[in-house]
């Protein structure tokens, strides 16, 4: 293992790179040592590409296992004897001109817990931090050009407001003017002369923050927190501009941690905002029309300091001791600001290069490729739900049908019903409305022109089931098993039926065939898939009772939801006409279990295409763009399956509405 050559950077020509003209800089701040801390930081290395004339360093980490190396490329590293005065004059001085003639200026200080963000925005007395430091430069800027200084000072907890510098105030209100200009109403703004008045209020208002509930037992609050230094005209008081400083609450990895209740709710939304302010970074960098302020408060309260005339300086304070938190966030800032800092992954590449295919690969052997292995697993997923509500499974058919099928016992009825293609129009339409929208909060008027559309695409899309495939896989055992039992086959029926459609459903072959099978199909497809075959399903597979032998006196019944491959019924195998003999879960019930199984089995699927997808085929999902799909891959890295359930959706900034709304999506273009 060769060692990583220590923190080193050559200063000659540091400010090189300061280019007032870029809209962000991103650099990183490896923590001073503590007493304790008296060892190098020998998991990181610095080093400029370009030597000297570099406008950027590169910045590699190391884990201690040296089992992962990654670079990256940053517009600066300061290392831990380099203090806060080093890195104000070459960072945060060259912007403060700018405010003065109308920019406004934002320092974000971000990073794990206890990584130093503190010591750097606030400083102490012994060593004034950046938002001090700046300040008597503006106090002494602002004599000389006749301009006045006023400050606020906010918290952000919890996704809400508070104010800082009166405490006593309620929450503030971020609001909109009609302009589109922010504006936040009940924040003070105090007016700021000399720096020991803004010493007294900055000081004052860190000690304010207490917490509004009581949470547990001296729990730190986890907020961010943000000084606006307004600069406005003495003359008319109109605002000229301004500089932000904000210190965001430290990241911590809900996965590694282990976290309950509020902490974790907390920790939940301190990450979500910290990925919702990169990705407002990275919107802007590669110029988006849509930048997303209105993913979390911080960035909606940003907005004006963002956008527009602005300079950000986006600042990763970093563990000494190695902390994977801080490799991450130093990987987010990077990849926030691609376009501009190009991303170096050279070793991480060849790590991924032998790692990743083996877990793509094994993750590939779980991806059912075949309908026979789909109709496997929804027949497990199915069999699980069944045995776990210890009931009995169902032919699936709608609520109409299963209704008036339940007052009748002649099978000849049902299937009568059953072929009508309204009949399974309406066993579709049930489920659509009934279970995949069934946790649906969205009950305004556009969820519900959705969900009608979605029903309605469902109506016309029941003729699409494969003939081809349902001759293959029952015609020889299935259908012909009813047709020796003398049962009329609902099958048959909508063979007749999907006949006519032929030519369609061979162009839908044909363009299945394209998908490449070494990669992960796309979701729709794989959804499309599943429900083609549960549309079979519905149709062709009778779950079966398996009653004991007469001769057998035991009162054992056995459930069989083996729908993958259907046995040839025997004298021991009763159909679902003996429901009320059975003495079994209604038809009702029993079609709640298997919806329940399908809904199971299609998340699960979404679920695996998040861990294993490429980049590309997870653009492809409802709602994942170049930014989310960036995030996926961190967390992929971070973690080998970092989905397990659609909560794990949240961590990519996504709202529980809007995963749901996502799910809706992906389900409803089935129907499409
Ligand atoms: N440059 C430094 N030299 C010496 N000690 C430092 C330095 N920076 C930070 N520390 C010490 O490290 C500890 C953590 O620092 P700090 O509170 O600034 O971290 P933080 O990132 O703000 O933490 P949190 O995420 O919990 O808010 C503090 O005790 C602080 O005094």
């Amino acid at each position: 293992m060769d060692t990583p050559r220590p923190v080193h950077l050559d200063r000659t020509n540091a400010n090189a790179g300061l280019n007032p003209s870029k809209k962000v800089r991103v650099i990183a701040k490896i923590r001073g040592f503590a007493d304790l801390e008296a060892e190098s930081a020998n998991w990181v290395s610095v080093d400029k590409p370009k030597g000297g004339e570099s406008s950027s360093v590169t910045v590699s980490f190391r884990d201690p296992w040296g089992s992962r190396k990654e670079s990256y490329e940053l517009d600066n590293f300061y290392q831990q004897n380099e203090g806060n005065d080093t890195m104000f004059s070459r960072e945060v001085k060259p912007l403060i001109s700018g405010v003065f003639d109308g920019f406004n200026a934002t320092i974000i200080a971000y990073g794990a817990k206890g990584s130093g963000k503190t010591h750097v925005i606030q400083g102490s007395v012994k060593e004034p931090g950046l938002a001090p430091l700046a300040m008597a430069e503006i106090l002494s800027m602002s004599e000389e050009i006749e301009k006045s200084i006023s400050i606020s000072f906010y918290e952000i907890f919890q996704d809400r407001v508070y104010d800082l510098l009166d405490p006593k105030r309620p929450e503030v209100q971020v609001l909109e003017n009609g302009q589109g200009k922010i504006q936040l109403k009940g924040l003070s703004q105090v007016p700021v002369k000399s720096i020991s008045e803004f010493q007294k209020l900055y000081i004052s208002g860190y000690s304010s923050r207490k917490p509004v509930q009581k949470i547990t037992m001296e729990l730190p609050r986890r907020s961010h927190k943000g000084l606006i230094v307004h600069v406005s005209s003495e003359s008319d008081a109109l605002s000229v501009g301004k500089m932000n400083f904000v210190e965001l609450a430290g990241y911590e990895d809900t996965r590694r941690k282990s976290g309950e209740g509020l902490n974790l709710v907390e920790s939940t939304k301190v990450n979500k905002s910290i990925y919702a302010l990169h990705n407002v970074v990275y919107a802007l960098n590669a110029n988006e029309s849509h930048v997303p302020y209105r993913e979390s408060k911080l960035t909606r309260m940003l907005q004006d300091s963002l956008g527009g005339k602005s300079r950000i300086l986006m600042l990763a304070c970093l563990n000494p001791s190695f902390c994977q938190d801080s490799m991450y966030m130093v990987s987010l800032a990077s990849r926030s600001c691609q376009g501009i800092n190009q991303t170096v992954l050279d070793t991480a590449k060849k790590n991924k290069s032998s790692a990743r295919p083996m877990l793509l690969s094994s993750r590939k052997s779980q991806i059912p490729g075949s309908v026979s292995t789909i109709k496997r697993q929804i027949g497990s997923q199915m069999h699980a739900s069944a045995k776990k509500a210890g009931g009995i499974t169902s032919m699936m058919k709608g609520r109409k049908l299963f209704d008036e099928a339940s007052h009748s016992t002649k099978p000849e009825k049902m299937a009568e019903k059953a072929s009508s293609t309204s009949d399974i129009a309406s066993t579709i339409r049930s489920f659509v409305q009934e279970q995949v929208f069934q946790e649906s909060s969205v009950p305004d008027a556009m969820a519900a022109k959705d969900s009608t559309s979605v029903v309605e695409h469902a109506a016309s899309s029941v003729t699409t089931i494969n003939p081809q495939e349902t001759a293959i896989s029952d015609k020889d055992s299935f259908l012909h098993t009813q047709d020796n039992q003398g049962e009329v086959s609902i099958n048959s029926d909508l063979k007749m039926l999907c006949i006519d459609e032929e030519s369609q459903i061979i162009d839908k072959e044909n363009n299945h065939s394209l998908i490449n099978k070494d990669e992960s199909p796309l979701i729709s497809e794989r959804l499309q898939e599943i429900s083609n075959n549960l549309k079979q399903l519905i149709s062709s597979t009778p779950l079966c009772i398996e009653m004991p032998p007469r001769n057998d006196t035991s009162s054992n019944i056995q459930v069989s939801a083996n729908i993958v491959e259907p046995k040839t019924p025997d004298q021991s195998i009763v159909m679902y006409d003996k429901w009320e003999a059975a003495n079994i879960k209604s038809p009702w019930e029993t079609f709640n279990m298997r919806s329940s199984g399908m809904k199971t089995s299609l998340v699960q699927e979404y679920l695996k295409l998040l861990n294993t997808a490429s980049k590309d085929d997870l653009k492809r999902l409802k709602g994942i763009g170049e930014k989310r799909a960036t995030y996926i891959l961190e967390l992929r890295e971070q973690s080998s399956e970092p989905f397990k359930n659609l909560d794990d959706l949240k961590d990519i900034g996504l709202s529980a509405k809007q995963i749901k709304g996502m799910m809706k999506k992906e389900v409803g273009d089935l129907f499409n």
